[in-house]
């Protein structure tokens, strides 16, 4: 698997790291959430910002980055605003989505930034381009929380978002069946010899969560697990999850 050095948390080869999302709606519900983050149950931060009730005021958002920066200086976060279309709690136009994520991007608000490749291309070009102008990695994502692509469908996705020049490639899927678990398995599987960047997949729910897990085996670098509030369907608990992957691992 491909690396991504990100300060000091490399990205792909080995255990999986674990992202914790924090998806407070206020000041203090994420910073209390913060305060019980250390290094036995996260590797990387992710605050979800569609959970932030002033997300669309900047000078909070920034206000709030930096709050967040300073009670976790030692971590590397990652910012993302899941949209209404992929599994987000705040429904906006896509113009007011662009207009947040460049925020994020040129106050650099975090060391990575989560772009959704769905949303419209050339907007989504733009900011890559403009991430990178400010060292800010993006991670690029696709969600379906209804159903799993086939396997074109998904290593298609893995190829545009590596077109569009994301620096990693991500896809979470629901499946219905564990057939549909296999899928979303064999399509990583499969991406991690062909693409020079990491992966990141996982299966949501709970028939999906035995992926949550497997990364190292199957080729996916980070997984998510809770300290708190979870942000997706069947993520398991930061701890037992750090227990799972040891008992997991590959000598
Ligand atoms: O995209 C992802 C993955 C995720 O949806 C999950 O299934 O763990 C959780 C989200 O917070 C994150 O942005």
């Amino acid at each position: 698997m491909s690396v991504l050095q990100v300060k000091n948390l490399t990205l792909g080869g080995g255990r999986p790291k674990i992202a914790v999302p924090i998806t407070g709606k206020t000041v203090e519900e994420i910073l209390s959430v913060a305060k019980q983050i250390n290094h036995q149950n996260a590797d990387l931060i992710e605050w979800r910002i569609d959970f932030f009730e002033d997300v669309l005021d900047k000078e909070k958002l920034i206000d709030v980055a930096g709050k967040l920066r300073a009670e976790l200086a030692d971590f590397v976060i990652l910012i993302t605003f899941r949209t209404h279309f992929e599994g987000g709690n705040m429904p906006l136009a896509e113009s007011q989505y662009f207009e947040i994520c460049k925020n994020v991007i040129t106050e650099k608000l975090a060391d990575l930034v989560d772009l959704e490749m769905f949303r419209k291309t050339s907007e989504i070009k733009k900011l890559t381009q403009l991430a990178h102008e400010k060292n800010v990695f993006v991670i690029m994502s696709s969600h379906d929380f209804k159903q799993t692509p086939a396997i074109t469908e998904i290593k298609r996705r893995f190829t545009m978002m590596d077109a569009y020049g994301a620096d990693i490639l991500k896809v979470a899927v629901m499946p219905n069946s564990a057939q549909d678990v296999l899928t979303l398995l064999a399509a990583t599987n499969q991406a991690v010899g062909r693409f020079d960047k990491p992966l990141i997949t996982m299966a949501m729910g709970d028939l999906g969560k035995v992926t949550r897990v497997a990364g190292e085996v199957f080729g996916s670098c980070l997984t998510f697990g809770t300290v708190g509030a979870a942000s997706a369907p069947g993520q398991i608990d930061s701890p037992t999850l750090r227990e799972m992957m040891d008992a997991l691992k590959l000598e």
